[in-house]
């Protein structure tokens, strides 16, 4: 009988296991015996396809792989006895941290249980097809607004004084030795306008939009906003004389400057082309549209008919293949959340979430599975979680699972968002044998109608990890 944390341990990582092959349901039913330190829980239906690679991986050690460059600060946020974190390659990994790479499927290895943006757009993964397979994307909401929101006054400084030509003309000038001769005669096409008693408007009012609302209407702007989200958390800081008015073009009218602070939305009822036609057709002849979101918000061919036609500018921070060298437009290399403090705070916000999902199955943040708090897992207790697809019947089955093995359940959690539920179950191991009931139950689960993956939480890294991938079963 184990009868506590330290003896369940102990007992899986002194179990042996034998290396057998045989047939279930028309699957190979291999099991694994490699006499490395630490458990082999050896309930594999099917074969990781990825499995095989070995070399590089670190038994008792959970598998980060990153893409882009993330901040070491972040990073220090993963212990090394407990973590490995290699950029671009881990086989095996468990969880995925990355910036703006652009995620293919093929990116993902089946072992991975999540993935974390260092930042808050997430339209460079690919959400939907995670949430098949099961797996949880979180993002690090407000880490880096302040940096976007001192990017967007910068934008609007940029907009309305005309700094850029200027110092690009002081460049041509300085290369000829005409600098000090020309300054105060050329300085003339240069001139500008002030921003105090300019209204802007914020299409947007999160993290970033309603930080620019308050610093813009402290430098005497009048400010007013649109966005039909709105949190109370974010509205509790907006400032107080700010106008909530119901369309964006109610926004847009009228207004000096305008910035879009949303996330993109791809396909029916999602962002594409909001700042289209119809909306710009209501900007004022010289109104500065100011983009630090995403480039695909706005209908590039629309711009530029409006820069063409008047006195307007836009100030966006993405690539844009019509409007690069347009002499209204100024285009910045994506460099909003570029400073050190978002950085840092972005990685660590990331690494934490993470480690908090990896090691105790709790989810904040996530952008398509369900906030789920737990209490601290007791060290009698081995804890399980289930994700299934939402549909009737699964929550049953999988509770009748750990019944027919005589296990007891504690406490348990059932949260669902959309098509995705998620399930914890505590269960007491003190009457228990360990680690081959729960390889029997985390068969059976694994294998109720709608039940994508399981993990059993224990506190060894990386253990316990089962799924069911179009109807074939890996552990
Ligand atoms: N340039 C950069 O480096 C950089 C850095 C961070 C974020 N961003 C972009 O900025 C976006 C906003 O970031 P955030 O941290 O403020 O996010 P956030 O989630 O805190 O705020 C987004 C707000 O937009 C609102 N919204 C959604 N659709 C809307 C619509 N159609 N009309 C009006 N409002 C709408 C939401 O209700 C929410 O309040 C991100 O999604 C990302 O694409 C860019
Ligand atoms: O959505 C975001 O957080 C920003 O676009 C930042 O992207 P980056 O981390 O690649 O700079």
């Amino acid at each position: 009988m184990i009868s506590s944390r330290a003896a369940l341990d102990k007992f899986m990582r002194s179990s042996t296991v034998r290396a057998t092959t045989s047939r279930f349901n028309n699957v190979v039913v291999r099991t694994k015996s490699t006499p490395v330190q630490g458990v082999q829980v050896e309930h594999g239906r099917g074969v990781w396809k990825t499995y095989g690679d070995l070399s590089n991986y670190k038994q008792g050690k959970y598998q980060i792989k990153t893409f882009n460059k993330i901040s070491p600060i972040g990073l220090a946020r993963f212990p090394e006895e407990d973590y490995d974190v290699r950029s671009g390659e881990a086989a095996n990994a468990h969880a995925i941290l990355l910036r703006s790479h652009k995620l293919q499927e093929e990116d993902v290895p089946k072992t991975v249980r999540a993935i974390a943006r260092c930042g808050a757009g997430t339209n460079n993964i690919p959400v939907a097809r995670m949430t098949e397979l099961g797996i949880p994307v979180f993002n690090t909401p407000g880490a880096n607004a302040n940096a976007v929101k001192e990017l967007v006054l910068c934008g609007m400084l940029l907009g309305s004084r005309k700094i850029v030509d200027g110092v690009n003309h002081m460049k041509e000038l300085g290369a000829q030795g005409l600098a000090r001769e020309r300054v105060e005669k050329d300085k003339a096409t240069f001139g500008g306008q002030e921003i105090m008693g300019k209204t802007l408007a914020i299409i947007g009012l999160g993290h970033i939009g309603s930080m620019t609302a308050r610093d813009a209407q402290a430098l005497g702007m009048t400010v007013k906003g649109y966005d039909p989200g709105l949190t109370v958390q974010s509205a509790l800081t907006l400032p107080k004389d700010l106008e909530l008015v119901d369309s964006i073009t109610a926004a847009v009218a009228g207004a000096d400057y305008i910035s879009i602070n949303i996330p993109y939305i791809k396909g029916e009822g999602g962002t594409h082309g909001i700042i289209g036609k119809e909306v710009i057709s209501h900007f004022s002849p010289n109104a500065v549209l100011l983009n630090f979101a995403r480039g695909e918000l706005v209908d590039s061919a629309a711009m530029k008919e409006f820069l063409d036609g008047g006195d307007g500018r836009y100030v966006s921070d993405f690539p844009d293949d019509l409007l690069w060298d347009h002499q209204n437009a100024i285009i910045l290399p994506h460099l909003g959340a570029s400073t050190e403090e978002a950085e840092d705070a972005a990685a660590s916000m990331a690494a934490d979430t993470i480690r908090t999902y990896l090691e105790t199955g709790e989810i904040k943040n996530s952008v398509n599975f369900p906030d789920t708090s737990l209490d601290e897992r007791p060290d009698t207790n081995v804890r399980f979680t289930v994700v299934n697809k939402n549909v009737p019947g699964a929550l049953a089955k999988i509770t009748e699972a750990f019944a027919s093995e005589g296990l007891n359940i504690l406490q348990q959690i059932n949260h669902s968002r959309g098509e995705i539920a998620y399930n914890v179950l505590d269960i007491d191991t003190t009457k228990h044998e360990g680690v081959l009931e729960f390889k029997n139950v985390q068969e059976k689960i694994t294998m109720v109608d709608g039940v994508i993956s399981t993990r059993v939480i224990y506190g060894q890294p990386g253990q316990g990890y089962a799924k069911n991938i179009d109807g074939e079963y890996f552990i």
